[in-house]
């Protein structure tokens, strides 16, 4: 095993993982791609090899795994079970670096403390992404870890795109709009040059639409905005989370309904979105399959927003070039790339039904002026390169 790298990345719905193995020259060749989703609901770890073929497909009781950390300590247990032996380092997904950390770095208790006092502004995420780290480094000291940052990718925002028209004492403390989801934007931007030459050095928004939905503004590949913010809460509505929010609501909730802080958390961030909206679910598949008007609804203001936040990021950059879907969402839902190319029409997205039925990679039309790809993210290779570099760096 002293030649692999296993990277970790606990998403909102899920733990995805990766094993790869660091080939002559460097290279990361994929031996394993493993995910357990349906926490709390349909509990299933799903792995298969480079190949495709299925190492284990289980479903659990969700009675025995109706949380993440029980869900790390099932995969844990898997892991070390079928890995043989440690790898030469593990890499992770964190989603929240503050205004600190950028650069992906070793693991070390220091920054475990750190990363810790981000909690409360990543609460549906950070303590997923730290659980495991923390559990490798009691049992495992010497492990070599590496944190890379969903924050990181969107540092270089220009100031404008980093700022709530708010008092400097708060800017200066941290609370900027940070932006998330950035392994799989730099992913998606070290893709471009290949997959979509003629659009990767222009305008392009990238819209990585999972059970956590964000789009990003790219210009020659680098993220100039975004439309989450100082937490994942902003931007475009998700599963179970709002995205962008009159602020006076979370006033009349506190002054009027008494909430605390603990039942606005469960409210923003596992109660909203599309589950709120079409009180069916927070899967995208399901509410596709539903005969509820309400289902029909949520999916509806979904691609309104993403069309009309297209409309903001378009004016942040000066133009558009270029769209990719990508996530979850983005890369499986026909239906619902067909309903944000409708609603951008007008802008000149137009899409080829039947690329557009077999997911890509290019979907746009003959005619579009704009050009539109389906990329298929992959955070974990993502995370994976920044994780032998900085061993290599060591
Ligand atoms: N075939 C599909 N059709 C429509 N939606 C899908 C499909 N497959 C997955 N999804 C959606 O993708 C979401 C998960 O996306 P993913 O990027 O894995 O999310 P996360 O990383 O936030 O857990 C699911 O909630 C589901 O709504
Ligand atoms: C930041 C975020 O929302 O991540 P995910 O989509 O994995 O939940
Ligand atoms: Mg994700």
């Amino acid at each position: 095993m002293d030649d692999t790298i296993l990277v970790l990345n606990a998403g909102s719905s899920s733990i995805k993982f990766q094993l790869f193995s660091v080939g002559p020259g460097e290279t990361l060749e994929r031996r394993v791609r493993g995910q357990m989703d349906g926490i709390g609901t349909r509990p299933r770890l799903l792995v298969r090899d480079a190949a495709g073929a299925v190492l284990a497909d289980r479903t659990y009781d969700p009675r025995e795994m109706a949380d993440a950390s029980q869900a790390q300590d099932v995969l844990g247990a898997w892991l070390v079970g079928h890995m043989g032996g440690a790898p030469l380092a593990v890499g992770h997904r964190v989603v929240h670096g503050g205004s600190t950390h950028i650069e992906p770095v070793r693991v070390d208790a220091l920054l475990v403390e750190e990363l810790e006092r981000l909690v409360p502004l990543a609460p549906l995420h950070q303590p997923g992404n730290l659980g495991p780290i923390r559990s490798i480094l009691r049992r495992r000291p010497d492990q070599f870890q590496v944190a890379c940052f969903d924050t990181a990718f969107h540092r270089g925002h220009p100031e404008l795109a980093d700022r709530f028209a708010m008092p400097d004492w708060l800017y200066e403390e941290g609370v900027r709009r940070y932006g998330f989801h950035g392994l799989s934007y730099e992913y998606v931007a070290s893709r471009l040059p290949e997959l979509a030459p003629e659009i990767a050095g222009g305008r392009v928004v990238v819209a990585h639409l999972g059970n956590g939905a964000s789009m990003c503004a790219m210009v020659d590949g680098r993220s100039v905005d975004s439309t989450m913010g100082f937490t994942a809460l902003d931007g475009l509505p998700m599963g179970t989370r709002p995205g962008q929010l009159d602020a006076g609501v979370v006033l009349y909730l506190v002054a009027q309904k008494g909430m605390d802080a603990a039942a606005l958390e469960r409210l923003l961030y596992h109660e909203s979105g599309l589950l709120a909206l079409s009180g069916v679910s927070n899967d995208v598949r399901e509410l596709l399959a539903s005969p509820e008007p309400r289902a029909k609804m949520a999916l509806d203001f979904f691609a309104w927003r993403i069309a009309q936040l297209t409309g903001a990021l378009a004016a942040s950059m000066g133009g558009i070039d270029g769209f990719v879907f990508t996530a979850g969402i983005g890369e499986n839902a026909a239906a619902i790339r067909e309903a944000v190319a409708h609603r951008l029409a007008w802008l000149g997205l137009r899409l080829d039904p039947a690329a557009n039925a077999r997911h890509g990679p290019r979907i746009s039309s003959a005619d579009a002026a704009i050009a539109c790809y389906v990329v298929p993210t992959d955070e974990e290779l993502m995370i994976a390169r920044h994780t032998l570099a900085v061993l290599r760096q060591r």
